[in-house]
Protein backbone atom coordinates (compact mmCIF):
# COMPACT_ATOMS: atom_id res chain seq x y z
CA UNK A 1 0.00 0.00 0.00
CA UNK A 2 2.92 2.77 1.19
CA UNK A 3 4.77 1.27 -1.92
CA UNK A 4 1.89 2.15 -4.32
CA UNK A 5 1.28 5.61 -2.71
CA UNK A 6 5.15 6.56 -2.71
CA UNK A 7 5.43 5.60 -6.39
CA UNK A 8 2.40 7.38 -7.43
CA UNK A 9 4.08 10.52 -5.36
CA UNK A 10 7.09 9.48 -7.54
CA UNK A 11 5.36 9.65 -10.75
CA UNK A 12 3.91 12.47 -10.09
CA UNK A 13 6.88 14.49 -9.17
CA UNK A 14 8.86 13.48 -12.00
CA UNK A 15 6.07 14.45 -14.71
CA UNK A 16 5.93 17.70 -12.75
CA UNK A 17 9.91 17.72 -13.37
CA UNK A 18 9.62 16.94 -16.78
CA UNK A 19 7.29 19.03 -17.41
CA UNK A 20 9.44 22.09 -16.12
CA UNK A 21 12.19 21.00 -18.13
CA UNK A 22 10.34 20.97 -21.59
CA UNK A 23 8.79 24.55 -20.46
CA UNK A 24 12.11 25.79 -19.92
CA UNK A 25 13.66 23.96 -22.75
CA UNK A 26 10.82 25.54 -25.01
CA UNK A 27 11.10 28.85 -23.47
CA UNK A 28 15.04 28.55 -24.15
CA UNK A 29 14.65 27.49 -27.99
CA UNK A 30 12.23 30.41 -27.97
CA UNK A 31 14.20 32.91 -27.34
CA UNK A 32 17.41 31.84 -28.30
CA UNK A 33 16.73 29.96 -31.81
CA UNK A 34 13.03 30.47 -33.20
CA UNK A 35 13.45 34.02 -32.43
CA UNK A 36 16.71 35.07 -33.79
CA UNK A 37 16.09 32.73 -36.73
CA UNK A 38 12.93 35.10 -37.19
CA UNK A 39 14.26 38.31 -36.78
CA UNK A 40 17.58 37.14 -39.20
CA UNK A 41 14.60 36.22 -42.06
CA UNK A 42 12.77 39.29 -41.25
CA UNK A 43 15.82 41.33 -41.88
CA UNK A 44 16.95 39.86 -44.68
CA UNK A 45 13.12 40.17 -46.36
CA UNK A 46 13.99 44.03 -45.09
CA UNK A 47 16.75 43.97 -47.65
CA UNK A 48 20.30 43.08 -45.46
CA UNK A 49 22.58 40.65 -45.70
CA UNK A 50 25.69 40.01 -43.96
CA UNK A 51 28.14 37.28 -42.79
CA UNK A 52 26.41 34.15 -41.89
CA UNK A 53 25.69 33.23 -38.20
CA UNK A 54 26.27 30.62 -36.13
CA UNK A 55 24.38 29.17 -33.08
CA UNK A 56 25.54 30.47 -30.21
CA UNK A 57 27.84 32.83 -31.14
CA UNK A 58 27.11 34.44 -34.02
CA UNK A 59 29.73 36.40 -35.22
CA UNK A 60 31.95 36.37 -32.19
CA UNK A 61 34.27 34.01 -33.25
CA UNK A 62 35.09 35.17 -36.25
CA UNK A 63 35.51 38.69 -34.78
CA UNK A 64 37.88 37.03 -32.05
CA UNK A 65 40.08 35.13 -34.40
CA UNK A 66 40.28 38.31 -37.31
CA UNK A 67 41.31 40.32 -34.19
CA UNK A 68 44.67 38.38 -33.09
CA UNK A 69 45.96 39.19 -36.37
CA UNK A 70 45.41 43.08 -35.79
CA UNK A 71 48.13 44.90 -35.65
CA UNK A 72 50.77 47.69 -37.35
CA UNK A 73 54.77 47.97 -37.43
CA UNK A 74 54.38 51.34 -38.62
CA UNK A 75 52.22 54.34 -37.35
CA UNK A 76 49.89 54.92 -39.84
CA UNK A 77 46.34 56.80 -38.73
CA UNK A 78 44.79 54.24 -41.18
CA UNK A 79 43.63 52.53 -37.88
CA UNK A 80 39.95 51.11 -39.41
CA UNK A 81 41.13 47.66 -40.54
CA UNK A 82 43.77 47.05 -37.38
CA UNK A 83 41.21 48.29 -34.65
CA UNK A 84 38.24 46.32 -36.38
CA UNK A 85 39.53 44.54 -39.54
CA UNK A 86 36.54 42.24 -39.57
CA UNK A 87 34.12 45.10 -40.07
CA UNK A 88 36.40 46.50 -43.10
CA UNK A 89 36.33 42.89 -44.34
CA UNK A 90 32.43 42.60 -44.05
CA UNK A 91 32.30 46.43 -45.53
CA UNK A 92 34.32 44.77 -48.43
CA UNK A 93 31.72 41.85 -49.08
CA UNK A 94 28.44 43.68 -48.32
CA UNK A 95 28.60 47.44 -48.31
CA UNK A 96 28.74 49.83 -45.54
CA UNK A 97 25.00 48.73 -44.13
CA UNK A 98 24.97 44.92 -42.82
CA UNK A 99 23.50 42.69 -40.38
CA UNK A 100 25.82 41.01 -38.19
CA UNK A 101 25.31 38.98 -34.69
CA UNK A 102 26.80 39.20 -31.07
CA UNK A 103 25.83 36.03 -29.78
CA UNK A 104 21.73 35.46 -30.89
CA UNK A 105 21.53 39.39 -30.96
CA UNK A 106 21.78 40.79 -34.21
CA UNK A 107 23.00 44.21 -35.32
CA UNK A 108 22.76 46.32 -37.88
CA UNK A 109 26.19 47.65 -38.65
CA UNK A 110 25.83 51.83 -40.64
CA UNK A 111 28.96 53.43 -41.72
CA UNK A 112 26.98 55.48 -44.46
CA UNK A 113 26.38 58.84 -42.53
CA UNK A 114 23.33 59.18 -45.28
CA UNK A 115 21.66 55.98 -44.48
CA UNK A 116 22.19 56.93 -40.84
CA UNK A 117 20.79 61.14 -41.88
CA UNK A 118 17.84 58.96 -42.79
CA UNK A 119 16.97 56.83 -40.25
CA UNK A 120 17.66 59.74 -37.47
CA UNK A 121 15.34 62.16 -39.40
CA UNK A 122 12.81 59.77 -38.63
CA UNK A 123 13.44 59.49 -34.67
CA UNK A 124 12.59 61.74 -31.99
CA UNK A 125 15.38 61.56 -29.18
CA UNK A 126 13.32 59.88 -26.97
CA UNK A 127 12.03 57.07 -29.44
CA UNK A 128 16.01 55.62 -29.46
CA UNK A 129 16.68 52.87 -27.17
CA UNK A 130 19.91 51.49 -26.31
CA UNK A 131 20.76 48.10 -27.01
CA UNK A 132 18.86 45.58 -23.93
CA UNK A 133 22.31 43.22 -23.96
CA UNK A 134 24.62 46.37 -23.16
CA UNK A 135 22.22 47.47 -20.40
CA UNK A 136 22.08 44.58 -18.72
CA UNK A 137 25.62 43.90 -19.29
CA UNK A 138 26.58 47.36 -18.44
CA UNK A 139 24.64 48.03 -15.52
CA UNK A 140 26.90 47.87 -12.85
CA UNK A 141 28.78 50.69 -14.45
CA UNK A 142 26.07 52.69 -15.56
CA UNK A 143 22.36 51.66 -13.92
CA UNK A 144 19.87 53.44 -15.35
CA UNK A 145 21.69 56.43 -15.73
CA UNK A 146 21.05 58.93 -18.95
CA UNK A 147 24.07 56.72 -21.22
CA UNK A 148 21.21 53.82 -20.97
CA UNK A 149 17.90 55.75 -19.92
CA UNK A 150 14.87 54.69 -22.13
CA UNK A 151 11.57 56.71 -23.47
CA UNK A 152 10.22 59.35 -20.55
CA UNK A 153 12.91 58.21 -18.11
CA UNK A 154 15.27 59.46 -20.67
CA UNK A 155 13.67 62.78 -20.84
CA UNK A 156 12.89 63.53 -17.42
CA UNK A 157 16.93 62.59 -17.03
CA UNK A 158 18.39 64.70 -19.87
CA UNK A 159 16.30 68.13 -18.60
CA UNK A 160 17.39 67.25 -15.17
CA UNK A 161 21.46 66.69 -16.50
CA UNK A 162 21.51 68.70 -19.28
CA UNK A 163 21.43 72.02 -17.13
CA UNK A 164 23.84 71.29 -14.80
CA UNK A 165 26.56 71.96 -17.43
CA UNK A 166 26.43 75.38 -17.84
CA UNK A 167 29.31 77.36 -18.62
CA UNK A 168 28.81 78.88 -14.93
CA UNK A 169 27.94 75.86 -13.22
CA UNK A 170 31.82 74.63 -15.42
CA UNK A 171 33.97 77.71 -14.44
CA UNK A 172 32.95 76.55 -11.16
CA UNK A 173 34.84 73.31 -11.72
CA UNK A 174 38.07 74.80 -13.65
CA UNK A 175 40.07 75.44 -10.19
CA UNK A 176 40.13 71.98 -9.38
CA UNK A 177 41.28 71.42 -13.23
CA UNK A 178 43.84 73.26 -12.77
CA UNK A 179 44.68 71.98 -9.39
CA UNK A 180 44.91 67.75 -10.96
CA UNK A 181 46.88 69.04 -13.26
CA UNK A 182 49.66 71.14 -11.57
CA UNK A 183 49.32 68.04 -9.51
CA UNK A 184 50.61 65.26 -12.17
CA UNK A 185 53.04 68.32 -13.61
CA UNK A 186 54.79 68.21 -10.51
CA UNK A 187 54.85 64.75 -10.37
CA UNK A 188 56.68 64.87 -13.92
CA UNK A 189 58.91 67.13 -12.57
CA UNK A 190 60.48 65.21 -9.71
CA UNK A 191 60.31 62.40 -12.03
CA UNK A 192 62.49 64.19 -14.91
CA UNK A 193 64.90 65.42 -12.63
CA UNK A 194 65.82 62.10 -11.17
CA UNK A 195 66.42 61.22 -14.71
CA UNK A 196 63.24 59.62 -15.88
CA UNK A 197 62.83 61.26 -18.89
CA UNK A 198 60.18 58.46 -20.70
CA UNK A 199 56.93 58.84 -19.39
CA UNK A 200 53.68 56.81 -19.68
CA UNK A 201 51.39 59.42 -21.07
CA UNK A 202 48.42 57.21 -21.42
CA UNK A 203 48.59 56.30 -17.41
CA UNK A 204 49.30 59.82 -16.14
CA UNK A 205 46.90 61.42 -18.16
CA UNK A 206 44.10 58.58 -17.38
CA UNK A 207 44.77 58.84 -13.34
CA UNK A 208 44.45 62.77 -13.88
CA UNK A 209 41.32 63.16 -15.87
CA UNK A 210 39.84 60.12 -14.16
CA UNK A 211 40.39 62.16 -10.36
CA UNK A 212 39.16 65.58 -12.24
CA UNK A 213 36.10 63.66 -13.45
CA UNK A 214 35.50 62.08 -10.03
CA UNK A 215 35.89 65.14 -8.52
CA UNK A 216 33.03 66.95 -11.08
CA UNK A 217 30.86 64.49 -10.65
CA UNK A 218 30.63 63.34 -7.10
CA UNK A 219 33.83 65.00 -5.15
CA UNK A 220 36.85 62.95 -4.02
CA UNK A 221 37.58 65.21 -0.98
CA UNK A 222 36.59 62.62 1.70
CA UNK A 223 37.93 59.27 2.13
CA UNK A 224 34.22 57.91 0.57
CA UNK A 225 34.61 59.80 -2.61
CA UNK A 226 38.23 58.58 -3.03
CA UNK A 227 37.27 54.95 -2.85
CA UNK A 228 34.36 55.40 -4.68
CA UNK A 229 37.13 56.51 -7.50
CA UNK A 230 39.29 53.28 -6.64
CA UNK A 231 36.39 51.17 -7.28
CA UNK A 232 34.76 52.68 -10.21
CA UNK A 233 38.45 51.79 -12.10
CA UNK A 234 38.36 48.56 -10.82
CA UNK A 235 34.73 47.99 -12.02
CA UNK A 236 35.72 49.22 -15.26
CA UNK A 237 39.22 46.79 -15.96
CA UNK A 238 37.14 44.00 -14.02
CA UNK A 239 34.30 44.16 -16.94
CA UNK A 240 36.40 45.06 -19.88
CA UNK A 241 39.86 43.71 -19.70
CA UNK A 242 38.37 40.14 -19.72
CA UNK A 243 37.23 37.82 -22.80
CA UNK A 244 33.78 38.73 -23.39
CA UNK A 245 30.81 36.86 -24.67
CA UNK A 246 27.88 39.57 -24.42
CA UNK A 247 24.78 38.69 -26.41
CA UNK A 248 25.71 34.51 -26.45
CA UNK A 249 23.41 32.74 -24.24
CA UNK A 250 24.83 31.91 -20.32
CA UNK A 251 27.82 33.87 -22.15
CA UNK A 252 28.00 35.52 -18.14
CA UNK A 253 29.12 31.93 -17.28
CA UNK A 254 32.24 32.14 -19.64
CA UNK A 255 33.82 34.43 -16.97
CA UNK A 256 31.10 33.64 -14.29
CA UNK A 257 34.06 34.89 -11.93
CA UNK A 258 34.47 38.20 -13.39
CA UNK A 259 31.17 38.51 -13.68
CA UNK A 260 30.35 37.90 -10.28
CA UNK A 261 33.01 40.21 -8.84
CA UNK A 262 32.13 43.55 -11.29
CA UNK A 263 28.08 42.99 -9.43
CA UNK A 264 30.13 42.71 -6.09
CA UNK A 265 32.31 45.83 -6.70
CA UNK A 266 28.70 47.39 -8.48
CA UNK A 267 27.13 47.08 -4.92
CA UNK A 268 29.96 48.03 -2.73
CA UNK A 269 29.99 51.42 -5.42
CA UNK A 270 26.40 51.94 -4.82
CA UNK A 271 26.36 51.61 -0.93
CA UNK A 272 29.36 54.25 -0.80
CA UNK A 273 27.55 56.52 -3.40
CA UNK A 274 24.61 56.11 -1.10
CA UNK A 275 26.59 57.18 1.71
CA UNK A 276 27.90 60.73 0.51
CA UNK A 277 24.25 61.20 -0.92
CA UNK A 278 23.18 61.18 2.42
CA UNK A 279 25.51 62.73 4.01
CA UNK A 280 25.32 65.38 1.94
CA UNK A 281 21.67 65.20 2.02
CA UNK A 282 22.33 66.21 5.84
CA UNK A 283 24.77 68.37 5.81
CA UNK A 284 24.54 71.76 7.47
CA UNK A 285 27.82 73.23 4.57
CA UNK A 286 25.71 72.27 1.41
CA UNK A 287 27.95 75.62 -0.22
CA UNK A 288 31.19 73.76 -0.27
CA UNK A 289 29.62 70.81 -1.99
CA UNK A 290 27.71 72.43 -4.38
CA UNK A 291 30.48 72.93 -7.24
CA UNK A 292 29.96 69.21 -8.42
CA UNK A 293 27.31 67.37 -10.57
CA UNK A 294 26.17 65.87 -7.03
CA UNK A 295 25.93 69.16 -5.94
CA UNK A 296 24.02 70.84 -8.34
CA UNK A 297 21.47 67.95 -8.39
CA UNK A 298 21.21 67.91 -4.99
CA UNK A 299 20.69 71.78 -5.15
CA UNK A 300 17.86 71.18 -7.69
CA UNK A 301 16.36 68.70 -5.48
CA UNK A 302 16.18 71.12 -2.70
CA UNK A 303 15.08 74.44 -4.25
CA UNK A 304 12.02 72.15 -5.83
CA UNK A 305 10.79 70.65 -2.58
CA UNK A 306 7.08 69.97 -3.26
CA UNK A 307 7.18 69.48 -6.66
CA UNK A 308 9.34 66.99 -7.00
CA UNK A 309 8.86 67.28 -11.60
CA UNK A 310 12.73 67.99 -11.85
CA UNK A 311 14.09 65.51 -8.89
CA UNK A 312 15.75 62.69 -8.93
CA UNK A 313 15.79 59.74 -6.39
CA UNK A 314 18.61 58.15 -4.23
CA UNK A 315 19.15 55.42 -6.72
CA UNK A 316 18.89 57.70 -9.92
CA UNK A 317 21.20 59.93 -8.40
CA UNK A 318 23.86 57.04 -7.88
CA UNK A 319 23.50 55.97 -11.48
CA UNK A 320 23.97 59.65 -12.80
CA UNK A 321 26.99 59.86 -10.22
CA UNK A 322 28.51 56.81 -12.25
CA UNK A 323 27.40 57.70 -15.42
CA UNK A 324 28.94 60.91 -15.68
CA UNK A 325 32.21 59.21 -14.50
CA UNK A 326 32.66 56.73 -16.59
CA UNK A 327 31.32 58.91 -19.65
CA UNK A 328 33.56 61.24 -19.42
CA UNK A 329 36.74 59.96 -17.88
CA UNK A 330 38.53 57.58 -20.22
CA UNK A 331 36.72 59.57 -23.44
CA UNK A 332 38.14 63.03 -22.57
CA UNK A 333 41.77 61.34 -20.67
CA UNK A 334 42.25 59.38 -24.64
CA UNK A 335 41.06 62.95 -26.64
CA UNK A 336 44.15 64.32 -24.72
CA UNK A 337 46.71 61.27 -24.79
CA UNK A 338 45.94 60.66 -28.39
CA UNK A 339 46.67 64.33 -29.02
CA UNK A 340 49.80 64.03 -27.63
CA UNK A 341 50.65 61.04 -29.68
CA UNK A 342 49.61 63.15 -32.64
CA UNK A 343 51.77 66.16 -31.67
CA UNK A 344 54.88 64.11 -30.61
CA UNK A 345 55.13 62.71 -34.05
CA UNK A 346 54.43 66.66 -35.59
CA UNK A 347 56.88 69.09 -33.41
CA UNK A 348 55.64 71.73 -36.31
CA UNK A 349 52.38 71.60 -34.56
CA UNK A 350 53.48 71.48 -31.04
CA UNK A 351 55.37 75.11 -31.94
CA UNK A 352 52.35 76.02 -33.38
CA UNK A 353 50.07 75.45 -30.17
CA UNK A 354 52.94 76.64 -28.00
CA UNK A 355 52.99 79.87 -29.76
CA UNK A 356 49.39 80.39 -29.95
CA UNK A 357 49.38 79.77 -26.07
CA UNK A 358 51.80 82.29 -25.74
CA UNK A 359 50.06 84.60 -27.62
CA UNK A 360 46.05 84.24 -26.35
CA UNK A 361 46.50 83.14 -22.64
CA UNK A 362 50.30 84.89 -21.66
CA UNK A 363 50.88 84.37 -17.86
CA UNK A 364 49.93 80.63 -16.95
CA UNK A 365 50.70 80.79 -13.41
CA UNK A 366 47.33 82.98 -13.67
CA UNK A 367 45.12 80.80 -15.82
CA UNK A 368 42.11 83.55 -17.17
CA UNK A 369 39.93 80.40 -18.77
CA UNK A 370 38.30 83.48 -20.10
CA UNK A 371 40.74 83.39 -22.92
CA UNK A 372 40.90 79.90 -23.29
CA UNK A 373 37.94 80.10 -26.05
CA UNK A 374 40.00 82.01 -28.52
CA UNK A 375 42.52 78.97 -28.94
CA UNK A 376 41.20 78.27 -32.16
CA UNK A 377 44.40 76.39 -33.42
CA UNK A 378 44.23 74.35 -30.31
CA UNK A 379 40.41 73.76 -31.14
CA UNK A 380 41.54 72.46 -35.07
CA UNK A 381 43.64 70.26 -33.22
CA UNK A 382 41.01 68.58 -30.82
CA UNK A 383 38.66 68.18 -33.18
CA UNK A 384 40.84 66.45 -35.79
CA UNK A 385 42.67 63.99 -33.02
CA UNK A 386 39.04 63.41 -32.49
CA UNK A 387 38.45 62.43 -36.06
CA UNK A 388 41.68 60.32 -36.20
CA UNK A 389 40.99 58.52 -32.97
CA UNK A 390 37.67 59.05 -31.92
CA UNK A 391 37.30 57.41 -28.25
CA UNK A 392 33.90 56.46 -28.28
CA UNK A 393 34.50 54.33 -31.32
CA UNK A 394 31.08 53.51 -32.03
CA UNK A 395 27.25 54.80 -31.32
CA UNK A 396 24.77 52.54 -30.28
CA UNK A 397 21.05 52.56 -30.61
CA UNK A 398 18.24 50.17 -30.64
CA UNK A 399 14.71 51.00 -32.82
CA UNK A 400 11.84 51.43 -30.62
CA UNK A 401 9.66 51.05 -33.25
CA UNK A 402 9.72 50.33 -36.68
CA UNK A 403 11.52 52.76 -39.24
CA UNK A 404 10.86 52.75 -42.83
CA UNK A 405 14.18 54.46 -44.99
CA UNK A 406 13.31 54.25 -48.72
CA UNK A 407 12.24 51.15 -49.46
CA UNK A 408 13.94 49.14 -46.61
CA UNK A 409 12.25 48.40 -42.83
CA UNK A 410 14.35 48.64 -39.85
CA UNK A 411 11.70 46.57 -37.82
CA UNK A 412 11.42 47.66 -33.82
CA UNK A 413 13.90 46.44 -31.42
CA UNK A 414 16.79 46.01 -34.31
CA UNK A 415 20.05 46.65 -32.61
CA UNK A 416 22.06 49.89 -34.32
CA UNK A 417 25.81 49.98 -34.36
CA UNK A 418 27.28 53.15 -35.60
CA UNK A 419 30.82 52.53 -36.40
CA UNK A 420 32.49 56.11 -35.69
CA UNK A 421 36.05 54.96 -36.79
CA UNK A 422 34.85 53.76 -39.72
CA UNK A 423 33.19 56.90 -41.03
CA UNK A 424 36.31 58.89 -40.03
CA UNK A 425 38.50 57.78 -42.10
CA UNK A 426 36.61 57.05 -45.21
CA UNK A 427 38.34 58.20 -48.28
CA UNK A 428 34.57 58.90 -49.81
CA UNK A 429 33.80 61.49 -46.95
CA UNK A 430 37.47 63.14 -46.71
CA UNK A 431 39.12 63.02 -49.93
CA UNK A 432 42.72 60.59 -50.30
CA UNK A 433 44.24 62.34 -47.41
CA UNK A 434 41.61 61.37 -44.64
CA UNK A 435 44.34 59.21 -43.02
CA UNK A 436 46.83 62.68 -42.71
CA UNK A 437 46.88 64.64 -39.61
CA UNK A 438 45.29 67.69 -41.01
CA UNK A 439 43.88 69.91 -38.66
CA UNK A 440 43.88 73.05 -40.69
CA UNK A 441 40.70 71.10 -42.49
CA UNK A 442 39.03 72.63 -39.00
CA UNK A 443 39.91 76.10 -40.10
CA UNK A 444 36.91 77.48 -41.53
CA UNK A 445 34.54 74.26 -41.07
CA UNK A 446 33.09 72.79 -37.44
CA UNK A 447 32.94 69.46 -39.96
CA UNK A 448 36.42 69.51 -41.18
CA UNK A 449 35.54 69.91 -44.87
CA UNK A 450 33.58 66.44 -44.96
CA UNK A 451 31.38 66.14 -47.82
CA UNK A 452 28.23 64.84 -45.14
CA UNK A 453 27.08 66.53 -42.31
CA UNK A 454 26.48 63.24 -40.60
CA UNK A 455 30.54 61.85 -41.28
CA UNK A 456 31.81 63.33 -37.83
CA UNK A 457 30.45 61.74 -34.89
CA UNK A 458 32.80 62.15 -32.29
CA UNK A 459 30.14 62.90 -29.80
CA UNK A 460 27.22 60.99 -31.33
CA UNK A 461 24.12 62.87 -32.91
CA UNK A 462 20.88 64.62 -32.57
CA UNK A 463 19.26 64.87 -29.11
CA UNK A 464 20.99 61.60 -27.24
CA UNK A 465 24.12 63.39 -28.39
CA UNK A 466 27.33 63.61 -25.15
CA UNK A 467 25.92 66.03 -22.95
CA UNK A 468 29.42 66.18 -21.15
CA UNK A 469 31.25 67.97 -24.50
CA UNK A 470 31.81 71.26 -23.01
CA UNK A 471 33.34 69.78 -19.90
CA UNK A 472 35.44 67.84 -22.16
CA UNK A 473 36.58 71.12 -24.32
CA UNK A 474 37.39 73.11 -21.02
CA UNK A 475 39.55 70.25 -19.61
CA UNK A 476 41.02 69.73 -22.83
CA UNK A 477 42.21 73.40 -23.09
CA UNK A 478 43.29 73.83 -19.70
CA UNK A 479 45.47 70.74 -19.51
CA UNK A 480 47.28 70.73 -22.95
CA UNK A 481 47.58 75.04 -22.30
CA UNK A 482 49.54 74.07 -18.99
CA UNK A 483 51.23 70.70 -20.37
CA UNK A 484 52.36 72.56 -23.32
CA UNK A 485 53.67 75.48 -21.82
CA UNK A 486 55.84 73.40 -19.34
CA UNK A 487 57.22 70.64 -21.84
CA UNK A 488 58.39 69.29 -24.78
CA UNK A 489 57.29 65.92 -26.24
CA UNK A 490 58.93 63.36 -28.15
CA UNK A 491 58.13 60.16 -29.30
CA UNK A 492 59.95 57.28 -27.15
CA UNK A 493 61.52 54.59 -29.47
CA UNK A 494 59.66 51.76 -26.89
CA UNK A 495 56.38 53.26 -28.49
CA UNK A 496 54.14 50.65 -30.30
CA UNK A 497 51.36 51.74 -32.33
CA UNK A 498 48.56 49.40 -31.52
CA UNK A 499 45.64 51.27 -31.21
CA UNK A 500 42.49 48.86 -29.66
CA UNK A 501 38.99 48.95 -28.86
CA UNK A 502 37.95 48.26 -25.37
CA UNK A 503 34.81 50.27 -25.32
CA UNK A 504 36.89 53.40 -25.70
CA UNK A 505 40.09 53.82 -28.41
CA UNK A 506 43.18 53.53 -26.58
CA UNK A 507 46.73 52.38 -27.40
CA UNK A 508 47.28 48.89 -26.20
CA UNK A 509 50.88 49.12 -24.57
CA UNK A 510 50.20 52.59 -23.45
CA UNK A 511 52.10 56.53 -24.99
CA UNK A 512 55.21 56.34 -23.80
CA UNK A 513 56.81 59.59 -24.81
CA UNK A 514 60.02 61.74 -23.98
CA UNK A 515 59.39 64.24 -21.77
CA UNK A 516 61.20 67.45 -21.70
CA UNK A 517 60.89 70.71 -19.68
CA UNK A 518 60.81 73.49 -21.17
C1 LIG B 1 36.23 63.39 -25.57
C2 LIG B 1 35.26 63.26 -24.68
C3 LIG B 1 33.94 62.61 -24.93
C4 LIG B 1 33.53 61.89 -26.00
C5 LIG B 1 34.31 61.53 -27.26
C6 LIG B 1 32.16 61.49 -25.75
C7 LIG B 1 31.38 60.76 -26.63
C8 LIG B 1 30.06 60.45 -26.41
C9 LIG B 1 29.23 59.74 -27.35
C10 LIG B 1 29.66 59.25 -28.72
C11 LIG B 1 28.02 59.59 -26.78
C12 LIG B 1 26.80 58.86 -27.38
C13 LIG B 1 25.95 59.87 -28.10
C14 LIG B 1 24.86 59.25 -28.92
O1 LIG B 1 24.32 58.19 -28.57
O2 LIG B 1 24.53 59.86 -29.95
C15 LIG B 1 28.07 60.21 -25.48
C16 LIG B 1 27.01 60.28 -24.61
C17 LIG B 1 27.13 60.71 -23.31
N1 LIG B 1 28.23 61.30 -22.74
FE1 LIG B 1 29.97 61.71 -23.65
N2 LIG B 1 31.79 61.95 -24.52
C18 LIG B 1 32.84 62.65 -23.99
C19 LIG B 1 32.87 63.31 -22.77
C20 LIG B 1 31.88 63.23 -21.83
C21 LIG B 1 31.93 63.83 -20.52
C22 LIG B 1 33.07 64.69 -20.01
C23 LIG B 1 30.79 63.47 -19.87
C24 LIG B 1 30.32 63.80 -18.48
C25 LIG B 1 31.04 64.24 -17.50
C26 LIG B 1 30.00 62.67 -20.78
C27 LIG B 1 28.78 62.13 -20.49
C28 LIG B 1 27.96 61.53 -21.42
C29 LIG B 1 26.59 61.10 -21.12
C30 LIG B 1 25.90 61.20 -19.77
C31 LIG B 1 26.08 60.59 -22.32
C32 LIG B 1 24.68 60.01 -22.54
C33 LIG B 1 23.81 61.12 -23.16
C34 LIG B 1 22.39 60.66 -23.48
O3 LIG B 1 22.20 59.50 -23.85
O4 LIG B 1 21.50 61.51 -23.36
N3 LIG B 1 30.70 62.54 -21.95
N4 LIG B 1 29.32 60.72 -25.27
Amino acid sequence: MVFVALSQIFFVLTSILLAICLCLLATLTYFWWILPNHKLQNLKKCGFDGPIPSFPFGNIKEMKRNSSFSFSLDITHNIHSIVSPYYSSWQKSFGKVFIYWLGVEPFLYVADPEFLKKMSGKVMAKKWGKPSVFRKDRKAMFGNGLAMAEGTIWVHHRHVIAPTFTSINLKTMTNMMIDSTKKMIKRWDSQINSGHLELDLEREIVATAGEIIARASFGMNDENGKLVFDQLRTLQMTLFKTDRYVGVPFGKFINFEKTLEAKKIGEQVDKLLLSIIESRMNSNVKKQHEQDFLGHLLKENNEIDGQMNRALTKKELIDECKTLFFGGYETTSLSITWTLLLLALHQDWQDQLRDEIKQVVGNIEKLDINLLADLKKMKWVMNEALRLYPPSPNVQRQTLEDIHIDNVKVPKGTNIWIDVVAMHHDVTLWGNDANKFKPERFMNDANGECNHKMGYLPFGFGGRACVGRNLTFMEYKIVLTLLLSKFKFKLSPSYHHFPTIMLTLRPSHGLPLIVQSL
